[in-house]
């Protein structure tokens, strides 16, 4: 596709181009992560990714799996630092599936680490065991550096937030989270502001829905992330509402949403599109430093929904109900009639 622009009336202008991946680069081209995307991301400033992933490929050998390809432009990018913020909104309490007193007012933010654990380790496969029993394996491995560097992250983070920072892990079960612990404590002296606490990853899953306040920015590794980030999402009332950045140590950052492909509702024009807009807010941020760029999509967003439009996940009676197309519109003609204020002020 050739490059669209884009003037977004903050100054700003972007230029886009569009490349395959996931299941649409395996149709194309047999492979989820073509060549060419990865050189078009590198060669980006920022890059926003849709959803990947469907029935139809489910049961691909795992190199030609859409996940596969995502983790290759995860590593090949080296967006080590995955940011996934959780915050309630106020006109969103009454969608969240915990009380109103328990959900209101939540903020947090999951710094996942992205491109090492279990997602990458070696070794990995199928065997067979001493029995003639057939195994599926997989290594939880981190090195001391990997840890160092997302533990930093996850500091700066918190210090530009509330100042807590919980390090989630299974020290007491796992040798990579015993590295960690003792990593992520050792730094805790660079960061004397910092109030760091350390948290088992079953109890942090329990406290996230017993007393999700207690958390400001949680610190874990990838599949920990993973797991935590989705149900942190529910907190705020769906999946559909939580936008994510990653960013490496130079590079463009790569900004996506937290859900998937959502298949069981594809195609229904059902799915929340507020996640993947939002990301976009994030990628104008920390991705092209346009703070008021992005602060104009999330106030669009915020407008949207002060003005009751919401997506069948984050429903509530007296709203209006919208598929994923209007809510689209509404959240564009909010940000043409911001716009249009601006210039006239
Ligand atoms: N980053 C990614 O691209 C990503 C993330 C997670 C899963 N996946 C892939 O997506 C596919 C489906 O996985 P899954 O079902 O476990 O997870 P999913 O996030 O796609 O869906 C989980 C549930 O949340 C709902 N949901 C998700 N996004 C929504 C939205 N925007 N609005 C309303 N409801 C929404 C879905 O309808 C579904 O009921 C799989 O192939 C998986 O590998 C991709
Ligand atoms: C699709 C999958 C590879 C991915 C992950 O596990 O990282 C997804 O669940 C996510 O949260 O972005
Ligand atoms: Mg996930």
């Amino acid at each position: 596709m050739s490059p669209v622009f884009l003037s977004f009336g903050t100054g700003v202008e972007l230029r886009f181009q569009e490349k395959l991946m996931g299941g649409s680069a395996l149709d194309a081209t047999g492979v989820p992560l073509p060549d060419e995307t990865l050189a078009a991301a590198r060669d980006s400033d920022a890059v926003l990714l849709g959803a990947i992933g469907g029935y139809k490929w489910d049961n691909n050998e795992k190199h030609l799996k859409p996940e596969t390809g995502l983790l290759q432009l995860r590593a090949g990018l080296r967006v080590f630092a995955n940011l996934r913020p959780a915050a309630v909104l106020p006109q969103l309490v009454d969608a969240s599936t915990l009380k109103k007193e328990v959900a209101e007012g939540v903020d947090i933010m999951v710094v996942r680490e992205l491109t090492g654990g279990i997602y990458f380790g070696k070794p990995r496969g199928f065997g067979t065991n001493d029995n003639g029993d057939e195994t599926g394996f997989n290594t939880e491995v981190y090195s001391a550096s990997e840890i160092d560097r997302i533990a930093r992250v996850a500091f700066e983070v918190a210090r530009k937030r509330r100042g807590k920072l919980c390090s989630v892990d299974k020290a007491n079960v796992l040798e990579a989270s015993m590295l960690w612990r003792r990593r992520v404590t050792a730094l805790a002296s660079e960061f004397p502001d910092i109030e760091l606490s350390h948290m088992y990853v079953d109890n942090a899953a329990m406290q996230l829905v017993r007393n999700p306040k207690q958390f400001d920015t949680i610190v874990t590794n990838n599949i920990f992330g993973d797991i935590l980030s989705d149900e942190a999402s529910m907190i705020t009332g769906s999946i559909g509402m939580l936008p994510s950045a990653s960013v490496g140590e130079s590079g463009p950052g790569l900004f996506e949403p937290i859900h998937g492909s959502a298949p069981d509702i594809a195609g229904q024009d059902k799915a929340n599109p507020l996640a993947t807009i939002l990301s976009a807010a994030m990628l104008l941020r920390y991705g092209l430093g346009e703070e008021n760029a992005a602060k104009r999509i999330e106030s669009a967003v915020t407008e949207t929904l002060n003005q009751g439009f919401r997506t069948g996940d984050i429903y509530s009676p007296g709203t209006t109900l919208v598929g994923c197309k209007r809510m689209g519109e509404e959240v564009l003609k909010t940000v043409e009639s911001q716009k249009a204020m601006a210039a006239i002020n």
